[in-house]
């Protein structure tokens, strides 16, 4: 079954028949897959590319791929609508060593058989072959490779693939550029693109500006594929300082402080680029519910978070209180899943801001929604907390001194302190722990105590 299969490759139905068998074993082993947890029950090519001849001594597919999955874990339950997957699939007669680590399996049947099929994102060609189609802004069947008009990208930059745990894959270019190559696509405008490029545009310097992208354009929808960005060269993480500073027993005041400003200059900019609207009551209230909602999903998903359901509760209806009382808030975009592990800084000192898809869980309408940027703020001052908790040995007032430091290069450049909207904030601090609580239940339960550790602090309420 296909849903709008290019024409470049001649039998896209022996394709996938080939593939079926690997990919049930192979797909859900890979660190980006969305469904874990849940089988796998078939596949469904929605589109088919064929980038370098199947008759070569490497061939190259690019495929975008439909995994239908049972909506619960337990076998034979329902089959819900499935995600779509974009891989790029090399073909060899063997894998050399090197290659090892990118094995999808030996096709024993169909137009391939007798070959090996593997991830060849791993592999110099396959990723040269992008680069070259951006490049030279290429079309292949429904594939748009697209450059920025005035960015000139060198020919012949050396890619390497990062290794990095990541919800997508990067290949990275003579230390000049990175492709950030989305993994679970989605038709229709993507924050992850969108939001950089308004940034850029608008001359905000806080984010590495788009200089390519990839889209495929199928059955009337765009779907982007992929992002080039400048790569930053000698970057670290704001998680990585914050514990290396840690580990010293230093303060990260000043960071913070930088942190907080560089938040702020990328809100601004967001806000002169793109709408921003104005929540009264019944949005306020829908934002409250929303919250609410997740906290029950929460606490029914995870028993240790029920005792704290309650009093967590009122963070949310405090804040449907103040909007009846005729409060009103501005909201606008916003990066949607900030944290440490989102700021690079470059050797120079200078801060950017990455990685602008949202939460990726969320449905593209719900994460290209304005929201009170105050919900970005609340995602650095949980990160403090946890790169606090996260060290081996304590420093004491390490993560208020942070907080308090952020709020305040927040404020320098946005005129208003987040700390002077305590019902606001506490609201989406709370949110935000509870997604924590549900995210290391579900990927690293180990990590658990530390969002439970601010659910503590946050259901307890503050002396007067
Ligand atoms: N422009 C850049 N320059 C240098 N490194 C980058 C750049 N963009 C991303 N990275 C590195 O790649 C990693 C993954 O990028 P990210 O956009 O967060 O991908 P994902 O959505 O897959 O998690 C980052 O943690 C960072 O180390
Ligand atoms: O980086 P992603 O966009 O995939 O975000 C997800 O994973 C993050 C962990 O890698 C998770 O962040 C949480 O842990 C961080 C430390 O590892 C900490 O700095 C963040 O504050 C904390 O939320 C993030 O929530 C999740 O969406």
């Amino acid at each position: 079954m296909s849903e709008a299969v290019t024409r470049t490759v001649t039998s896209p139905s022996a394709l996938l028949a080939s593939l079926d068998p690997l990919l049930r074993d192979w797909l859900p082993r890979q660190r980006w897959f969305a469904g874990k947890g849940r089988p796998v029950t078939g596949f469904s090519l929605v589109a088919a590319t064929e980038l370098l001849p199947s008759d070569a001594r490497l061939g190259l597919y690019h495929v975008l791929v439909r995994a239908h999955q049972q909506l619960a874990s337990a076998p034979g339950g329902p089959e819900g609508p499935g995600d779509c997957y974009q891989l790029l699939i090399g073909v060899r007669e063997a894998l050399p060593p090197r290659l090892a680590p990118a094995l999808i399996g030996h096709v024993t049947e169909g137009p391939l058989a007798g070959r090996t099929a593997y991830d060849a994102l791993y592999d110099t060609r396959p990723a040269e072959v992008l680069l070259e189609a951006l490049r030279t802004r290429a079309r292949i069947g429904g594939l748009r490779f697209e450059r920025e008009p005035e960015r000139e990208i060198r020919a012949g930059l050396v890619p390497r693939l990062m290794t990095a745990e990541q919800s997508n894959s990067s290949v990275v270019y003579g230390d000049t550029f990175i492709l950030k190559v989305l993994r679970r696509i989605v038709p229709g405008i993507n924050p992850d693109l969108e939001l950089p490029l308004a940034l850029a545009r608008e001359g905000c310097p806080r984010v590495p500006a788009p200089a390519g992208w990839m889209v495929a354009d199928l059955a009337g929808r765009s779907w982007v594929l992929g992002v080039l960005q400048p790569y930053v060269q000698g970057a670290a993480d704001g998680w990585e300082l914050a514990l290396r500073e840690l580990a010293k027993g230093e303060e990260f005041v000043a960071e913070a402080r930088a942190l907080g400003r560089a938040t702020a200059e990328v809100h601004t900019a967001l806000a002169r680029a793109l709408p921003t609207v104005t929540l009264a009551q019944g949005q306020v209230r829908q934002l409250a519910d929303g919250m609410i909602e997740r906290l029950e999903a929460a606490a029914h998903a995870v028993p240790l978070l029920r005792p704290y359901a309650p009093a967590l509760r009122t963070a949310f209806t405090a804040l449907g209180d103040l909007a009846a009382e005729g409060r009103t808030w501005t909201a606008q975009r916003v990066h949607g899943d900030l944290h440490l592990g989102q700021c690079l800084r470059s050797p120079s000192g200078q801060w950017s801001l990455i990685d602008f898809e949202g939460e990726p869980a969320k449905p593209l309408a719900e994460r290209r929604m304005p929201q009170p940027p105050v919900r970005d703020v609340a995602g650095m001052l949980r990160s403090f907390d946890y790169a606090a908790h996260s060290a081996d040995a304590p420093v004491p007032g390490w993560a208020g001194s942070c907080r308090a430091a952020y709020c305040t290069g927040y404020a320098e450049v946005a005129g208003a302190d987040p700390r002077t909207d305590p019902v606001m904030l506490r609201a989406h601090e709370t949110d935000k722990a509870v997604y924590e609580v549900l995210y290391e239940a579900r990927h690293r339960p180990d990590w658990l105590a530390v969002p439970l550790s601010a659910v503590r602090r946050l259901s307890t309420p503050e002396p007067a």
